[in-house]
């Protein structure tokens, strides 16, 4: 079993789904952490390096977000926090009406995954990309965050129209622990 060093429990679902047959469980400890981060890497690391020296076990972290590239890949490291609170219709609302007048509507949804053993002291992040575009509208319930307005390279529908299936085989997120998953195999008893 190993932590996930996360606050955000539709990760946790997904990370589970992603690494079916490794027992992953929500931090059971809440553990501070500034994301002040300029870069997913940072923030990912961050959360990896703190959680793993309060729980003084090996621990797994997801720092992520979406870039719009027409926005200067807007928002970026702020995803969560743009409009903090606020309900996600309304940040991809108010992003909506940031892109009307672009006609560049390509997009990324980043994560970068990090392990951290403090025992050993190893720490391994890797980065997982899924390109597509926002939509026109907001569509689909599956998900979280900004899935409803995202539509992935090679589909016509968003991710929150697509649902858990197709999610778990291209997203940011599976191709990102799907990959630390593979080093971890070699180089530490997973
Ligand atoms: O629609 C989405 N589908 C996704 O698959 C996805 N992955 C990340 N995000 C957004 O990016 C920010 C994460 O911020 P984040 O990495 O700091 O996580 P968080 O603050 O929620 O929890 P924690 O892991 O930091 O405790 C939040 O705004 C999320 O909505 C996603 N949105
Ligand atoms: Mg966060």
């Amino acid at each position: 079993m190993i932590y996930i060093a996360t606050s955000n429990p539709h990760k946790v679902e997904e990370i589970r789904i992603i690494l079916e047959g490794i027992e992953v469980e929500r931090s059971p400890k809440n553990v501070e952490v500034i994301e002040d981060g300029k870069s997913f890497y940072e923030n990912s690391m961050k959360k990896a390096y703190y959680y793993g020296l309060a729980l003084n076990t090996p621990v797994i972290a997801d720092d992520s977000g979406l870039e719009i590239n027409a926005l200067g890949r807007f928002p970026g490291v702020e995803s969560a926090r743009f409009m903090e609170g606020k309900p996600y219709v309304l940040k991809m609302e108010k992003i909506l009406k940031m892109l009307e007048s672009k006609v560049d509507r390509s997009a990324q949804f980043v994560c970068v995954a990090t392990y951290f053993n403090p025992k050993k002291g190893v720490l391994i992040s890797v980065e997982g990309k899924v390109e597509g575009e926002i939509s026109r509208e907001i569509k689909g319930n599956f998900g979280f965050g900004y899935d409803p307005f995202f539509i992935p390279h090679g589909y016509e529908k968003t991710f929150g129209e697509l649902g858990d299936e197709i999610k778990r085989k291209i997203s940011h997120r599976s191709r990102a622990f799907r990959k630390l998953f593979k080093i971890l195999k070699e180089v530490e008893e997973f």
